[in-house]
């Protein structure tokens, strides 16, 4: 028995403290004696509320003050949504467990209609993310997207309160926070594909912390694991940022992995997709070959568009 106290760094959002309490229970649960407690924390991501993620500098806002809190032993580790945590880890930090996922697909909310296809002719859906707004307008041109920021129950609210016909939110935040009765359209992969990690769930630690790294091996869920880094890597070989629609998501099928892409422009007139299957083992470059077809298939003018000159290679 280990008498031994871990902190974990946390957003303060009702599904981060959720995540963060999933991680503590499992953690305690595990491994009798271990004792773990949650250090509450505020990003510059959760201040900076009105303006699309996009133009204040991605999703790496959300991460970088708990990444602090560990770097100074101020906190042991953090738990990330694997869909906000960035490629590369600052020196001395690394994702060490993905925990089995929830449901990865896109949920489409609304008050008066039960999918995308029943909204009328000019409705206005809200989102924020590149990745759904170019896979809603490619299917219909005729949507009016706005903008929509906040933590889950915010979201909520403002749909709520008539500001849009419908919303779109991922599936594992509503589930986690016992908001399914909120999901008219689990929207299937075909219509629109979910982002890098989405619904699961990742732990970050110091990378000499040796007897942590050890003991979260107990959450580790391989399935998830290998479906996750062949997105990860996928996206990494792409070099694409928030500021691009991409969408990357893994299945397993009796050990065989099914990958399958999709850059896009934001206003879906133009998409590049594509797709991999293959032994688990070969996730990784599976990842990577996927991206370079993406690439030579039309991705890498989307990605020079966006990003004016900075050819990624
Ligand atoms: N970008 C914010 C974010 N990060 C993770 C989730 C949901 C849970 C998950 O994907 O693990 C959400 C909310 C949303 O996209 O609706």
């Amino acid at each position: 028995m280990l008498n031994k106290i871990f902190r974990i760094a946390t957003r303060q959002s009702p599904l981060a403290l959720w995540q963060a309490q999933y991680v503590q229970q499992r953690l305690m649960a595990a491994h009798p004696g271990v004792q773990v407690e949650l250090v509450p924390m505020v990003t510059k991501g959760d201040i900076i509320l009105d303006t699309p993620l996009a133009k204040v500098g991605g999703k790496g806002l959300f991460v970088k003050e708990l990444e602090l809190a560990m770097l100074e032993n101020r906190a042991d580790l953090a738990v990330h949504s694997m869909k906000d945590v960035p490629v590369d880890f600052p020196e001395g930090l690394g994702l060490v467990t993905i925990c089995e996922r929830e449901d990865p697909r896109d949920a489409f909310v609304s008050n008066l209609y039960n999918s995308i296809d029943e909204l009328p002719q000019g409705a206005i859906v809200g989102t924020s993310s590149l990745r759904r707004q170019c896979q809603l307008s490619a299917r219909r041109p005729d949507l009016i997207i706005r903008s929509l920021r906040g933590n889950v129950g915010t979201r909520l609210g403002k749909l709520d309160a008539g500001e849009y016909d419908a919303i779109i939110l991922a599936a594992a935040g509503l589930k986690r926070l016992n908001l399914d009765d909120r999901i008219r359209q689990a929207m299937p992969a075909e219509i629109s594909l979910p982002a890098v990690g989405q619904g699961a769930v990742g732990i970050e630690c110091r990378l000499d912390d040796h007897e942590l790294i050890t003991l979260l091996q107990a959450l580790n869920h391989a399935d998830t694991d290998v479906c996750v880094r062949a997105e990860r890597a996928m996206n990494t070989r792409l070099e694409g940022g928030c500021q691009v629609p991409i969408g990357s998501f893994a299945v397993l099928e009796d050990n065989q992995l099914w990958l399958r892409g999709l850059v896009g422009s934001p206003d879906g007139h133009q998409m590049v997709v594509g797709e991999r299957r293959g032994p688990r083992e070969n996730a990784v470059q599976m990842g990577i070959s996927l991206a370079e077809e993406l690439l030579d298939g039309g991705a890498r003018d989307i990605l020079r568009d966006v990003y004016q000159g900075q050819t990624p290679a």
